[in-house]
């Protein structure tokens, strides 16, 4: 905290702001760890912003964006930044109350926002988003959209309608996205994803009915689709180097960062085909 008050005060800045902070999370010798935005981001914060360049040099660090970061970052500090971001951006998103439009107040934590008029709470939301790896037995199912890092394929995924159970999301997604049907549902795992707003990830695998495996790309949706055999995911798993001289191949072929969910799904594929190869 006399860290960041120093900092606020070389920058002619209040050092009230620091109240402005939220809790997100706590290390494994119980020192609470928050998050404060310093406004380099000017619509991402209330107060004037502080100089970026001047601050990188004051810190001997550099800002990047979250989006670029994923490929760079732990899964610890992953999870704090994750949580950071989008609990400030839902700050940001929360100033004032949708029913009276009076300023909400934040709690200290920062979980909550109040209206003092009307008591209504507000609290951080998140949006549930279905991602499901797709396998016709032997191959799996990847996808792209146009605004994906070049070359770069993943699971399908798509937000759950209102109403929705999971299990009906992904029928739909999958049918909407790529035209098939699927079957047999399971369920990996779960990830909190901080894009677009604030997104609760249920990744699960799934299978098509044998011979129904043609698909038709939704292109409002995707760039492409296709089927993978278990030697190109192979391949991709195991290539070396930064992402960026990967994007740099003559064709290159991606998968998401070790970070994402999808990695996650696509690496449990690999590991379920290799034990369905061995002898019993
Ligand atoms: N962690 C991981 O491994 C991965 C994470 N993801 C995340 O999953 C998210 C969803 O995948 P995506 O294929 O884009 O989803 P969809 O297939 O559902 O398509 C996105 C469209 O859904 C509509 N939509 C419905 N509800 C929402 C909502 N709550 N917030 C924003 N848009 C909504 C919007 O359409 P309209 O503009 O017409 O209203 C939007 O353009 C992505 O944002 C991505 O960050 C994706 C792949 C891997
Ligand atoms: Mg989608």
């Amino acid at each position: 905290m006399a860290e960041v008050e120093s900092l606020l005060h070389k920058f002619g800045q209040d050092a009230q702001r620091i109240e402005d902070s939220v809790l997100i999370g706590c290390s494994e010798q119980h020192e609470a760890w928050f998050a404060l935005d310093l406004g380099l981001n000017s619509s991402f914060s209330t107060h004037a912003s502080l100089p970026k360049s001047e601050v990188e040099t004051e810190l001997q660090g550099s800002f990047i964006e979250l989006r670029k970061a994923i490929f760079q970052l732990n899964s610890m500090d992953s999870s704090l930044l994750f949580t950071a971001q989008a609990l400030l951006r839902w700050h940001d998103g929360h100033q004032f109350c949708s029913k009276s439009g009076q300023p909400t107040r934040k709690n200290i934590a920062g979980s909550k926002r109040v209206c003092p008029s009307n008591n209504i709470i507000y609290y951080p939301q998140m949006a549930p988003v279905v991602i499901t790896l797709v396998s016709d037995g032997t191959r799996c199912l990847l996808a792209r959209q146009s605004s994906f890092p070049k070359g770069m394929y993943s699971a399908l995924a798509g937000f759950c309608d209102i109403g929705e159970n999971m299990e009906e999301a992904v029928r739909r997604e999958v049918a909407e996205e790529v035209g098939l049907e699927v079957e047999n549902m399971q369920f990996s795992a779960s990830q909190h994803w901080p894009f677009p707003n604030s997104s609760l990830m249920i990744a699960c695998h799934a299978t098509v009915k044998p011979g129904q495996t043609e698909i038709q790309v939704n292109l409002r949706e995707l760039e492409a689709a296709a089927w993978f055999s278990y030697d190109e995911i192979a391949t991709a798993l195991r290539k070396k180097g930064t992402y960026i001289q990967q994007q740099n191949e003559a064709f290159p072929f991606l998968l998401p960062p070790k970070l994402a969910i999808a990695h996650q799904l696509i690496q449990e594929w690999v590991e379920k085909q290799t034990c369905a190869s061995l002898p019993a």
